[in-house]
């Protein structure tokens, strides 16, 4: 559950419930809160998270909406929906503003309203010569994506590459799993399909189906598969992810050729880096519908409950839909008549899945425990393990050294696999 979705409570809705437990990605946890089951009961667009609930405006004033594309420091780039600014005073101007600059009043903040890439909000006072504006209010969010923070996803496109680097089915499975547990319709994309025969291709596909996923395939050189892609993309708001090198940007750059991502740039890559890992942008898609960059997605790891775990797998999914176990807490491994255990593809992934999701549900207890002396790391390969707690005016200290260091004496100093948490202290995460 997301720690910080919109406050249902000051709206006077029940609080919005997920039905399922996010996972954490190093680096990324994807989790999502389902729309408000009251506003669909409604069917009625969702009522703005008010700053002013008691300065509505005039019925006769035409509210300027849109959606936010960017956040910066204090700063929020507002995309406008379509008419938004057809205000008495752009009467006669030939350029209309397509979106505003905008803060966030603070009122909004007072009472808990956060701003996110990808919400949906009001504008008010807008200043259409100076492209500013200030938030006023927030919409319901339909879903929300914590690392990288991104509201209203309503899919989720995961790209990998069958060749450099080669496809490896586990890192695969990892990466839909934690992509599924947002509850969002999560979708393949092998790219760079030129670098193998079709007979390889036919095998990763027909295995990929298999598993209960929908493929697509592209080739950004050849221009290949992209109108595919297109289609699957339109009038969506979708979250980009797969791991480094297989060709997201490329293909957000043949999407939208105005954005010019710098791909494959080293200067380019290092920009986007460590440092801007939580910098989410949402780019807008020619065919209409907005695509959300998110660097730094690329180390998956779990965290979610064990019993949800079967849940996040379609295959499996397929044969809980097709019948029942013995037991409703069954985890499926050696209980009798067990609907899920059996002859499948990736059950033995699944059943290593399950180990790493118990571990990691213990050792949270075992953190918890105010006695205890070890805590829990999460190392960037996604391994975990047990580390005695340090004192943190110590560890504060080292970090302040290593500041000075040169990178490469940082990453001898860390070793190959540093922790989330060592990164994180040190400001390279
Ligand atoms: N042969 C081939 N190369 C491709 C294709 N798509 C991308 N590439 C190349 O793969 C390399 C990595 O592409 P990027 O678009 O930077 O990959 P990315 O997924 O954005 O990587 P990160 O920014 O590290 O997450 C570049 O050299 C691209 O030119 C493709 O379809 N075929
Ligand atoms: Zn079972």
């Amino acid at each position: 559950m997301s720690e910080n979705r919109p406050d249902p409570v000051k709206e006077g809705r029940s609080p919005v419930q997920s039905d399922r437990p996010s996972l954490t990605t190093q680096g990324v946890t994807l989790s999502r809160s389902n729309p408000s089951p009251v506003s669909e009961a409604r069917g009625t667009a969702a009522k703005p998270h008010r700053a002013r609930e008691d300065r509505e405006p005039p019925t006769d004033e035409i509210e300027v909406t849109g959606t936010v594309v960017a956040v910066q420091a204090n700063y929020y780039k507002v995309q406008l929906d379509e008419g938004a600014n057809a205000t008495p005073d752009t009467q006669g101007e030939t350029e209309r503003t397509t979106s505003l600059l905008c803060t966030r009043r603070a009122r909004l903040k007072k009472i808990g309203g956060q701003v996110m890439v990808g919400d949906r909000v009001v504008v008010e006072e807008p200043d259409w010569a100076g492209g500013r504006g200030a938030i006023s209010a927030v919409f319901e969010r339909s879903s929300q994506l914590d690392r990288p923070p991104i509201a209203n996803a309503s899919q989720i496109l995961l790209v990998f590459a069958v060749e450099e680097p080669s496809l490896d089915p586990h890192q695969l499975t990892r990466f839909a799993i934690e992509a599924e547990s947002t509850g969002l319709k999560t979708t393949l994309c092998l790219n760079k399909i030129d670098l193998v025969s079709p007979e390889t291709l036919e095998h990763w596909r027909d295995r990929l189906q298999a598993w209960g996923y929908t493929v697509l395939c592209a080739s950004i050189p050849r221009r290949e598969g992209l109108d595919a892609i297109r289609r699957q993309l339109q009038g969506e708001m979708t979250a980009i992810a797969g791991p480094s090198g297989v060709g997201k940007s490329s293909l957000i750059d043949a999407l939208i050729p105005s954005v010019n991502l710098r791909v494959g740039d080293v200067s380019g890559k290092l920009a986007r880096g460590r440092h801007t890992t939580r910098h989410v942008e949402l780019f807008e898609l020619p065919d209409g519908g907005l695509l959300a960059d998110t660097p730094g997605f690329n180390r998956p790891q779990l965290d979610c409950d064990p019993a949800e775990l079967v849940r996040y797998f379609p295959e499996a999914r397929d044969r809980l839909a097709r019948g029942q176990c013995q037991f409703s807490d069954c985890l499926h491994r050696d209980e009798p008549n067990c609907v899920v255990r059996g002859d499948w593809e990736r059950y033995e992934d699944y059943l290593q899945l399950l180990e790493e999701a118990i571990a990691y549900r213990d050792a949270k207890k075992q953190q918890s425990d105010p006695e205890s002396t070890l805590k829990l790391k999460t190392k960037r390969s996604g391994r975990q393990e047990y580390e005695p707690k340090l004192e943190s005016k110590k560890y504060r200290r080292t970090s302040r050294r290593v500041q000075h260091q040169t990178l490469q004496d940082l990453y001898n100093e860390l070793g190959d696999d540093p922790s989330e948490e060592d990164l994180e202290a040190l400001g390279l995460n």
